[in-house]
C-alpha cells in the first residue's frame, strides 16, 4: 500500500532545537516519517565554537556538524538543507508548506524550530567589507581569516557572543575596542558583579571596553572599513568591526499560521505548544513560562543551548502524545580565550548576592538569592561551585546566604532543604 505523504512530521529549522526535536522523538519510540527542512546549506552543526575556537581555527568544519548523513536515513529522517519553508498552511492535523524550491510537503505534524537572526547594525557603513555579524558556519567562515589577520578591531556589542569575539581577537594579538551602548556588559542576562568582574577581566587582557557609546557610523575607504565613530565625535580605527546586538526571533511562519507572537517570540506554554494547540515550537524563535524566572514578570526569552535541547525534548513528548513540562534549570556557559563562565538558574529577580572566592584571581561564584532562596549562581573558574548550585536548583534544594561565602566549605556540604531556611 502506498504510504500517506501526509501522515508524517515537518521539523521547519535544522538547527539546534531541530536536531533534538528529531533525537527526542526516536528515543520516545515514534517511528512516523519526519521531514526537517534547513535553509542552511550545511546539515544540523553547533553554534558555540563560531565565536569561540572555530575563528581561531581549531576546528574543522567536520568535527561541527552532528550527524553524517547516514544517521539521518538510519532514523527515517529526510533531511532537506539549503531549502526555506517560504510558506504554510494547517487545518487541524492537515497542513501543507511550499519551500523556496517550490516543492510542496504535506504534514499532520508540525514543529517549529526556526530560531533567531542577528540585528545588523542600523548605522552608515553598516554594510562595508569588514563589518561582520556571527550567527552561522558561513559567517564564520567569512570572519575567521579577517580576524586572523587583523591588526584593530570594534566589537559593537557586550554581550556574551561579543565579548566571546573580543577575546578571541584579543589573543590573536588585535588591539581591540569593545563599544556598549548601555551601562554594563552582559546586562541583559548577568548580575551586575558579574558585569564588573568580566569588565575588569577584558581590561586586564589588554581590551578596551567603552559603556553608554553608541556607534553614529562605521568609516570606510574604497568599501574597506576603516573605522567606527561614536556618538562623542570620536573615531575608534579599525580593519574589522564585528557587530553582537542581539536577535531577533523568526516568528514569519508563525504569524502566517496565525499562532500568538510576541516581540520576544512564538508564545508557547510548559509543554511547548504554541496557541493554536497542535503546532510545537522550540529554541530562540519561543517565548514562554520558565518555574526558575522568578521574579521576572511574564513569559522569558532565553537564547543557548541547554534550553533549545530541552525544550525541543519537552516539544517532542507533545507531540507524540505524551506531553511533559519544560521545567529544566536553565544553566549556560561562555568562553572567553582564557577565561570560562558558568551559570546555573536565572539572577535577574535577585535582592541579594553572595560573594565566595576571589573575583581579583578570576575563581569566584556569585549566588544570587530572592526572599532569602537560592535562584541562581555565576561562576569563573570554580566549577564545582556551578554544580553544587545547579544540583541544589535541580532538586528544588537551597544553600544558606550566610554560609556560602565561605570558601573552605564546599557548597555541595551545605545544600539544604528550602523550608529550613524559608523565613515565611
Ligand atoms: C556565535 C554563537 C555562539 C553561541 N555560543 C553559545 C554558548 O557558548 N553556549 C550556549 O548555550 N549557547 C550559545 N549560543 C546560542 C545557541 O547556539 C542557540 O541558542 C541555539 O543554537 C538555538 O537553537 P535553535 O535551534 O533555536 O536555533 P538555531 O540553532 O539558530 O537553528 C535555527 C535554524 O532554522 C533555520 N531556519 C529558520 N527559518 C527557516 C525556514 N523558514 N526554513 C528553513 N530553515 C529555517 C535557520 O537558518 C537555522 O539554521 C551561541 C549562538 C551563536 C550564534
Amino acid at each position: 500500500m502506498p504510504r500517506d505523504e501526509s501522515a508524517r512530521t515537518l521539523v521547519v529549522g535544522a538547527g539546534q532545537a531541530g536536531i533534538s526535536l528529531v533525537t527526542a522523538l526516536r528515543e520516545l519510540g515514534d517511528t512516523r516519517p519526519v521531514v526537517l527542512v534547513g535553509d542552511e546549506p550545511e546539515p544540523p552543526y553547533e553554534r558555540p565554537p563560531l565565536s569561540k575556537s572555530y575563528l581561531r581555527g581549531e576546528h574543522d568544519r567536520d568535527s561541527l556538524v552532528f550527524h553524517d548523513t547516514a544517521w539521518f536515513a538510519d532514523r527515517g529522517v529526510e533531511l532537506v538543507t539549503g531549502d526555506a519553508v517560504v510558506a504554510i498552511a494547517r487545518r487541524a492535523s492537515a497542513g501543507s508548506a511550499t519551500l523556496a524550491s517550490g516543492r510542496t510537503v504535506a504534514f499532520d505534524r508540525l514543529a517549529l524550530t526556526t530560531g533567531a537572526v542577528n540585528r545588523a547594525l542600523p548605522v552608515e557603513g553598516g554594510d562595508l567589507a569588514g563589518v561582520h555579524t556571527v550567527r552561522t558556519l558561513a559567517d564564520a567562515d567569512l570572519l575567521a581569516p579577517r580576524l586572523r589577520a587583523a591588526r584593530a578591531v570594534v566589537v559593537v556589542g557586550g554581550g556574551f557572543i561579543g565579548l566571546e569575539i573580543a577575546a578571541g581577537a584579543r589573543a590573536l594579538g588585535a588591539a581591540v575596542t569593545v563599544v556598549e551602548a548601555t551601562g554594563r556588559l552582559l546586562g541583559r542576562s548577568a548580575s551586575p558583579l558579574l558585569s564588573d568582574a568580566v569588565h575588569d577581566a577584558h581590561e586586564r587582557r589588554g581590551t578596551r571596553i567603552l559603556l553608554a557609546t553608541n556607534p553614529v557610523r562605521v568609516l570606510g575607504d574604497d568599501g574597506n572599513v576603516t573605522g567606527v565613530e561614536l556618538g562623542d565625535g570620536t573615531t575608534v580605527p579599525a580593519d574589522v568591526v564585528v557587530v553582537g546586538i542581539g536577535a531577533v526571533p523568526r516568528t514569519e511562519l508563525a504569524e502566517q499560521l496565525g499562532l500568538l507572537v510576541e516581540p520576544g517570540g512564538i508564545v508557547v506554554d510548559g509543554q511547548a505548544r504554541t496557541s493554536d494547540g497542535l503546532t510545537v515550537a522550540a529554541g530562540d524563535c519561543t517565548i514562554g513560562p520558565n518555574p526558575f524566572a522568578r521574579g521576572l514578570p511574564g513569559p522569558v526569552r532565553l537564547e543557548s543551548v541547554p534550553h533549545a535541547t530541552d525544550q525541543a525534548r519537552a516539544a517532542a513528548a507533545t507531540l507524540a502524545g505524551h506531553p511533559t513540562a519544560y521545567d529544566r534549570v536553565p544553566w549556560f556557559w561562555s568562553d572567553q580565550a582564557d577565561l570560562r563562565l558558568q551559570m546555573a538558574g536565572l539572577p535577574q529577580g535577585a535582592d541579594q548576592t553572595v560573594v565566595r572566592g576571589d573575583v581579583a584571581a578570576e575563581r569566584f561564584s556569585l549566588l544570587s538569592y530572592r526572599d532569602g532562596l537560592l535562584i541562581a549562581v555565576e561562576s569563573v573558574g570554580a566549577p564545582a561551585d556551578y554544580l553544587a548550585v545547579k544540583r541544589a536548583l535541580e532538586k528544588g534544594m537551597t544553600i544558606p546566604a550566610d554560609a556560602a561565602a565561605d570558601s573552605s566549605v564546599p557548597l555541595k556540604r551545605l545544600i539544604t532543604r528550602a523550608r529550613d531556611t524559608d523565613p515565611s
